[in-house]
């Protein structure tokens, strides 16, 4: 499901942060490398009223020299432009209109997006005569707050998610496969894209009616129907792409949510970063199938057992996605290129696969005959059956008499003994398990 993402921006001190924390979920801190300075990116899911979306806090600026505030607030908003849905400009109350507030109203008066004018430091009903000043920054009616003391986050709210776009994935048929291409600036995820459209019978089709910018490149192979996710900055690289490339990692998230197949993209002559972790366990955990594609293979030195090495490495850095195949290509020579769509297809009806009940039963009864389930003080797990309800990702409940007698390992285990028997490769599997009273 394509999930928002709503951006703040504002100067230093004018309570982010403190906004931040009262409205985020569950957060995931993106680290971005800079020369000399390595800082810590947020990106967290928020909730309100049935309505989940990201937020990003696109950055504290370093309080230096009015110049670098400057130049940094731009590239906030630059970074908000790019990559926001809903833009909240926040300005503080308190200290009234800045000439910096100005500069920035500027740049975000600019986008079609929408920008929220939020006066944080209002922290009683009564508005100060400053207020006013700032229905001149030309964003409309500024909406007061007071983080600190919780006033107005409610209306804020409800307004923030009266702008979010309507789902985009509704426009692509149920049978199109999703694709986002993650991985790390640099990495040749755009050489990959671009390789795969160029190939004869790749056809890339326009997507009719839509309103927005067209971030997705949707394409036809031999009478199967894809999309590339969120390809606009990868494919085109303008100049604000340049300046915020670093934020890929941000994108390489909310790619991820709207994707069914990622392609995790890594440099071959750098390994596994943690970065790529970090991606590939949020693919895993969002229950998307995941394809490791190693890419720049042309520029290994290789002897017999260098694949093997590779291999060795990735599945001890992700030892989370053992299911995920992995793919040594190049870009540039071409090489193995043409096993990546194949492979997406593949691992793309592994995610869809459905198994039948009856036989699912007897894999799970040899299974419990070959190595019983586990026991607590003369208790023994009992499994009663189990059925697969749903799919991306295959997702299997079973019905079982003691939920505190379950144990990972053993899940682990009738986890590896399903995908012996069907395959899903390329797909995590969920199992859930259900109490189910007494011996009926
Ligand atoms: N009175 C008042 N103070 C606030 C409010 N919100 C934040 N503050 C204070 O303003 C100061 C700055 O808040 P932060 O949330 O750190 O500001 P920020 O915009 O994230 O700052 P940077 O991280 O430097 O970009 C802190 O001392 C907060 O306690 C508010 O609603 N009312
Ligand atoms: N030797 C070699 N170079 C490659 C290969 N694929 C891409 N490159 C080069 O690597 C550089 C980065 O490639 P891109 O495709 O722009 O990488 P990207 O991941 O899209 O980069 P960002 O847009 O910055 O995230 C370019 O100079 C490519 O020519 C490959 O297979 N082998």
């Amino acid at each position: 499901m394509a999930k928002p993402i709503v951006a703040i921006v504002g100067r230093p001190n004018v309570g982010k942060s403190t906004f931040f924390n009262r409205i985020a979920g569950k957060r995931i801190s993106i680290v971005e490398d800079k020369p000399g300075v390595t800082r810590d990116r947020i990106y967290t899911e928020a909730e309100w009223l049935n309505n989940t979306f990201t937020m990003i806090d696109t950055g504290g600026i370093e309080p230096d020299t009015q110049d670098i505030i400057l130049s940094q607030m731009r590239r906030q908003a630059e970074i908000a432009i790019e990559t926001a849905d809903v833009i909240v400009f926040m300005v503080d109350g308190r200290e009234g209109l800045t000439a910096s507030d100005e500069d920035v109203a500027n740049m975000l008066r600019r986008t079609k997006k929408p920008v929220l004018l939020v006066v944080n430091k209002i922290d009683t009903k009564d508005l100060p005569s400053s207020f006013y000043d700032f229905y001149q920054l030309g964003l409309g009616e500024p909406i007061p707050i007071s983080s600190v003391n919780s006033l107005g986050l409610g209306d804020l709210l409800d307004e923030i998610i009266a702008k979010f776009p309507e789902d985009r994935d509704e426009i692509y048929e149920d049978d199109t496969i999703k694709v986002a291409v993650i991985g790390k600036p640099n990495v040749g995820k755009s050489s990959i894209i671009n390789t795969i459209l160029g190939e004869e019978r790749v056809i890339v089709s326009d997507i009719a009616g839509t309103t927005r910018d067209a971030i997705d490149t949707p394409f036809t192979h031999e009478e199967d129907k894809y999309v590339f996710i969120d390809t606009a900055g990868i494919r085109r690289k303008s100049r604000i792409h340049e300046n915020i490339e670093k934020y890929s990692v941000i994108r390489s998230f909310t790619a991820v949510d709207r994707a069914d197949v990622c392609l995790l993209v890594i440099d071959a002559s750098e390994g596994v970063t943690e970065q790529d972790t970090k991606i590939a366990g949020y693919a895993h955990e969002q229950g998307k199938s995941t394809i490791i594609v190693v890419n720049k293979w042309d520029v290994v030195e290789k002897d017999t057992h260098t694949m093997n090495q590779y291999i060795k490495d990735i599945k001890d850095k992700l030892s989370f996605m053992l299911y995920a195949p992995i793919l040594f290509v190049s870009a540039k020579t071409k090489q193995r290129m043409y096993q990546i769509l194949e492979t997406i297809k593949f691992v793309s009806n592994q995610h869809a696969m459905r198994v039948q009940t009856g036989m699912l039963n007897d894999i799970i009864g040899e299974a419990t005959l070959l190595n019983q389930p586990p026991s607590d003080k003369g208790k023994r797990l009992k499994i009663y059956y189990a059925t697969q309800v749903s799919v991306r990702p295959p997702t299997f409940i079973i019905f079982i008499n003691d939920r505190e007698l379950t144990h990972f390992s053993y899940t682990r285990y009738l986890e590896n003994k399903i995908r012996e028997a069907f395959g899903f490769e390329g797909t995590p599997i969920w199992i859930q398990y259900r109490e189910k009273g007494g011996d009926e």
